[in-house]
């Protein structure tokens, strides 16, 4: 007789999923039944070309867009309908295209204030520094004196100046020269073996490819493909058929 064999775990539960989501704009039709979900740690990549609605994804993930229908589950909890503030209390953070830093205060400064709880923790900056030697550096310098690169780190270090279990990073490749983001990669790299959930929306499939745990990819408003990066990585074809030229012109 042989023996009984246990059943075998149950895949976790995903930190993030979307179901259904429709997104207006105004008269617009945004978001059109997007589903996606987001693995309990790791890196999740959403691609997609120009208008996808990638940003407009992560801003309904934020609440800065009410969708018009479907649920945001986060946790295991329904956020669709809460406001902004309760979102990153759930433990969402969002750093936007825009870099969105204080150019006239200090890294620190800026540090600060996003501190939601009172004091910077020391050990957590020290931490945060292991990812972005550069921000040490300039520690005491105006934020607007830094470099584009530098600002993108500075709106990352932001984001995670408390425990975040979900980091939402909206293109921060953008306009970065290959040496900046050879350094981006290396501080996401560390960034996504801590306890960190990170959803990144990129173009750029070369800083992407080595990054990413699962690929999702997005066009006119729905996903269109989801899987492991790997699977992609691997099959020109399905790059071809889902980036298309305009991906390709990134790499
Ligand atoms: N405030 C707005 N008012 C009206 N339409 C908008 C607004 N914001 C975005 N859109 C439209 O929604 C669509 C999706 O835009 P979104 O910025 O989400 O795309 P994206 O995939 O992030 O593109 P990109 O890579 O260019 O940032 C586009 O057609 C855009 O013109």
């Amino acid at each position: 007789m042989s023996e009984p064999t246990a059943p075998a775990p149950a895949a976790a539960a995903p930190l993030l999923t979307l179901s259904g989501v429709h997104t207006h704009i105004g008269q617009y039709h945004i978001l059109q039944g997007v589903d996606l979900q987001v693995p309990r740690g790791g890196l999740a990549v959403l691609l997609g070309r120009n208008g996808a609605g990638k940003t407009t994804l992560l801003r309904t993930i934020m609440g800065l867009w009410q969708a018009s229908a479907g649920s945001v589950k986060f946790d295991g909890r329904e956020i669709g309908k809460l406001a902004t503030p309760d979102i990153a209390q759930a433990g969402i953070a969002y750093v936007p295209e825009s870099m969105a830093v204080f150019s006239e205060l200090t890294v620190r400064e800026n540090m600060l204030l996003a501190a939601r709880n009172g004091p910077l923790d020391e050990a957590r900056v020290e931490w945060i520094f292991g990812f972005f030697p550069a921000l040490k550096k300039f520690w005491h310098y105006p934020a607007g004196n830094l470099s584009g690169g530098q600002k993108q780190m500075v709106a990352i270090a932001r984001a995670i100046a408390e425990p975040r279990k979900l980091l939402l990073v909206d293109e921060p490749t953008k306009g970065l020269a290959p040496a900046i983001i050879q350094s981006l990669i290396a501080a996401f790299r560390e960034l996504k073996e801590t306890d960190t959930t990170i959803l990144l929306v990129e173009q750029n499939f070369s800083f992407v490819k080595s990054l990413g745990d699962t690929v999702a990819v997005m066009d006119d408003g729905r996903i269109v493909h989801a899987g492991a990066m790997r699977d992609l990585v691997d099959n020109q074809d399905l790059q071809q058929r889902l980036l298309g030229l305009s991906l390709d012109s990134h790499q």
